[in-house]
């Protein structure tokens, strides 16, 4: 079982932490297990500095066992029965055995406390995190595994302990996070439990937006989230959650490239994160899902025959905004996310290659801190199969690329502000402060995006001008 043995190696790894801790709890009589995640992870040689542990002990024991042995101590989590604890580079939670449900934050508050580890393991989401390893004083000491999580691991099946249909009516988040383990892990679900969640996806409307947003977020950072989007939309679930992204599947794009726009936009989230840098990154991962939202509402047969889809990115971008904030997302993702949707026809806006500086200027100051993530997007939402146009179009993203470069050494391109600010204003106009001074300083502005930095006499001069063309002054 080589899995097993990268478990086995992954945890004497941890020995010099799971010793001493394995010691202060035989010592005190109690017993102490890694458990859940940490587990599976190891197993899956995947385990970071994130420890669970469950155990007998009660948390105001616990907290007596960590307080002098720990670099931090934190007990937010105390009437839930957790403690959580800094040891070095670990954070480690420890949760006194469970006989109750984990649905802690809707509607049981009131933690019950169980006798024995099997009690607690039963009542966990999914068998692969049923798992536990007994912790003693030489560290890892046994391999509890009642449910048989081992071989549903080593076949890649998210199954529930008891029926789904039990599980999921004591926790209905249970349905969203069988389908985030897809992402994560790049499991299948149990054919019972897909069916389940086909047949009862309505109640995850029972849950708060808060842990629901916190599952969609691991979801849509996974590693195959693809596959989870898919699942979460063809049981049904998705209908409950995200509304918007079934409904991409009614509409066929304009160049009949794809079975429909639901289509395009996976392959356009697939595409953004091959672009990524490093860590995956939430905000663009959502732009590329959602950026062609507004499509099914805009959607116009046009007398030709064909098909439009008018100011679809303005709608769209209003879409991501509702949808996002229903979720509770924090102010500036939902709003990163709805000016990636809104501005990601800017790149289609300059026709083929033909970017005047005045045109670079304005994509670079409309995207602002979005640049980066606007140039993976445009360049992402490119499936067409016409070899031909793809070649141009990658030329066309090279080409504003290079000239974005270019500019950048020239000019400061990312703070492009008019030559003149406001006192500069006032004084050569004879004005009070008032909003004549705002109308100039976006004239010099817009000024500024066409023609680049302009001398101070320039600015003055041109500033002159627009005033003596003002009706009130003339005549
Ligand atoms: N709603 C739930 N119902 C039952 N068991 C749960 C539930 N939420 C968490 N658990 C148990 O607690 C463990 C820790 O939960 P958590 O949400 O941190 O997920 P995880 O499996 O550790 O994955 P990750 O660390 O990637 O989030 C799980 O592995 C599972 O055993």
């Amino acid at each position: 079982m080589r899995l097993l043995a990268a478990a086995a190696i992954a945890l004497r790894e941890l020995d010099d932490v799971l010793a001493p801790l394995g010691e202060l709890f035989a010592s005190a009589g109690h017993e102490l297990y890694l458990v859940g995640g940490s587990v599976r992870d190891a197993v899956l040689g995947r385990l970071g500095n994130d420890l669970d542990f469950t155990t007998d002990a009660r948390p105001e024991q616990v907290t007596r066992l960590l307080k002098g042995w720990a670099d931090a101590f934190w007990d937010v989590g105390i009437e839930f029965g957790t403690v959580g604890v800094r040891k070095g580079e670990h954070l480690i939670e420890i949760t006194t055995f469970r006989a109750d449900t984990y649905d802690q934050v809707s509607r049981n508050p009131e933690v019950t406390f169980g006798d024995t580890l099997e009690d607690d393991l039963v009542r966990r989401d999914f068998t692969v995190n049923a798992m536990a390893v007994r912790i003693g004083p030489k560290g890892a000491e046994d391999f509890c595994d009642p449910l048989d999580g081992m071989s549903a691991l080593l076949a890649g099946v998210i199954d529930t302990p008891a029926t789904p249909e039990q599980s999921f009516g004591d926790d209905p988040l249970r349905m969203l996070r069988a389908v985030r383990f897809i992402s994560q892990l790049g499991f299948e679900l149990a054919p019972r439990v897909w069916q389940a969640i086909t047949e009862m996806n309505d109640e995850i409307e029972r849950i708060t937006a808060e842990r629901v947003r916190a599952e969609l977020d691991k979801l849509i950072c996974g590693e195959h989230p693809l596959e989870a989007i898919d699942a979460m939309v063809e049981t049904g679930l998705a209908e409950h959650i995200m509304p918007e992204i079934p409904g991409m599947k009614l509409t066929i794009d304009e160049h009949h490239q794809h079975k429909d726009v639901y289509q395009h936009s996976l392959t356009v989230l697939k595409q953004a994160i091959d672009l990524e840098d490093g860590d995956p990154d939430l905000v663009l991962r959502w732009a590329a899902l959602l950026h062609d939202i507004g499509k099914p509402a805009t959607r116009r047969h046009e007398p030709g025959g064909g098909v439009s889809f008018h100011h679809h990115e303005v709608v769209g971008a209003k879409m991501v905004r509702k949808r996002m904030r229903a979720l509770k997302y924090p102010k500036a993702v939902v709003s990163d996310v709805a000016d990636l949707v809104f501005l990601h026809l800017r790149f289609h806006g300059y026709g083929d290659g033909a970017w005047t500086d005045s045109a670079v200027r304005r994509y670079v100051n409309d995207a602002g801190h979005l640049l980066d993530r606007l140039n993976k997007l445009v360049r992402a939402d490119c499936t067409t199969r016409n070899k031909r146009r793809a070649r141009r179009l990658q030329q066309n993203y090279d080409n504003l690329e290079k000239r974005i470069a270019d500019l950048k050494a020239k000019e400061d391109l990312e703070k492009v502000r008019p030559d003149l600010d406001g006192n500069a204003i006032m004084e050569l106009l004879g004005v009070p402060p008032g909003p004549i001074v705002g109308q100039a300083w976006r004239y010099l502005k817009e000024l500024r995006l066409d023609r680049g930095p302009l001398s101070p006499e320039e600015a003055e001069q041109a500033l002159r001008e627009w005033w003596a063309a003002r009706p009130e002054n003339q005549g």
